[in-house]
């Protein structure tokens, strides 16, 4: 089996200090290494739990990766690894975002010391003032023809209007290393707002998350990917292939009847940044 670290992971924990870091196969999949903590074991639990739940409607059932179990891996000093479906397997110039879901990041369960790593991210980041934060991001740049990433560090201190801009800058044609440019939305109506677009998915998920009292999403992350390819050569709007999917289910708890407000409330909120932006697609907020 070759394996390989991804090329277009735009969050999360990566190769380090001698710990294992995801890596994909030829084949369509994914591995995500079980991490310490009993992360890694609840994630486990998680997926099982949601593969086999008869209350999980199929129409919910598209926007999580495909769980295909566990495996030791070589490559990877034979340490155990989550094996998902690649959710980028099929797209060749993808753009892609993160977007941590939440007013609060943290759960009353959790240890004191890991509430404050957690409080002091929240308060420092769009999470508390907007219900999410954008975690990575990666796109294709139409002007260099090349694909940029933005450091960690400039995402961590996106204020509100920050957000509201980098949400236009991933639908935009215009360089986006340019810090100064503004962004003109030109894939905002194929890629956000088309039937089968972003908005279209994120409504779906909300009328689900309104109801659904099975499990609370932690420090999930909405995963939204488009392909330019299609874009570049001009193709209709379907072929961007807009898709909305979660992840990372490593704080996941049972939810016990109740429905989970912090999401939904985050999922509400990131619905009407994007509404915002179909509305009026030639605005840009100042950075
Ligand atoms: O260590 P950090 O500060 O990079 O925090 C990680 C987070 O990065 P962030 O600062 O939010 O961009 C990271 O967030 P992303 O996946 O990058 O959105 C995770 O929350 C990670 O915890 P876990 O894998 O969910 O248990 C977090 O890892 P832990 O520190 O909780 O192990
Ligand atoms: N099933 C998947 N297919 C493709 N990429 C994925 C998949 N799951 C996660 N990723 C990529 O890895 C990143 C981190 O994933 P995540 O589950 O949040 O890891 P961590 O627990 O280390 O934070 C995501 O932002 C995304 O870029």
């Amino acid at each position: 089996m070759q394996l390989k670290a991804p090329e277009h992971q735009v969050a999360g924990h990566i190769a380090k200090d001698g710990k294992p870091g995801p890596l994909v196969d030829d084949k369509g999949r994914f591995f995500k290494p079980l991490q310490g903590d009993s992360r890694g074991e609840n994630e486990v639990k998680f997926y099982e739990s949601f593969s086999s739940n008869t209350e999980v409607p199929e129409h919910i059932r598209r926007y999580f990766p495909v769980y295909h179990g566990t495996q030791a891996v070589e490559g990877s000093d034979g340490a155990a690894m989550i094996v998902l479906e690649n959710l980028l397997a099929d797209y060749s110039k993808p753009s892609v975002m993160d977007v941590k879901m939440g007013t609060r990041t943290w759960y009353p369960e959790a240890s004191e010391e890991y509430i404050q790593k957690c409080l002091k991210k929240d308060t420092g980041t769009t999470t508390v003032s907007a219900g999410f934060r954008i975690s990575g991001f990666e796109v294709f740049d139409h002007k260099e023809l090349s694909f940029w990433k933005p450091e960690r560090k400039l995402l961590r201190g996106l204020n509100v209007d920050g957000a509201r801009l980098t949400l236009r800058k991933f639908v935009s044609s215009n360089s986006l290393s340019d810090i100064g440019s503004k962004p003109d939305s030109a894939f905002a109506s194929s890629v956000y707002g088309s039937s089968h677009g972003i908005l279209t998915q994120l409504l779906e998920l909300k009328n689900w998350f309104e109801n659904q009292t099975l499990y609370h999403f932690n420090s999930c992350s909405i995963l939204m990917v488009y392909e330019n390819e299609s874009i570049l050569k001009g193709n209709d709007d379907d072929d961007a292939r807009p898709q909305v999917k979660l992840v990372d289910f490593a704080h996941v708890l049972d939810g016990n009847g109740v429905i989970d407000h912090n999401f939904l409330g985050g999922l509400c909120s990131f619905i009407n940044f994007i509404r915002d932006i179909l509305q009026s697609p030639n605005e840009s907020a100042e950075s």
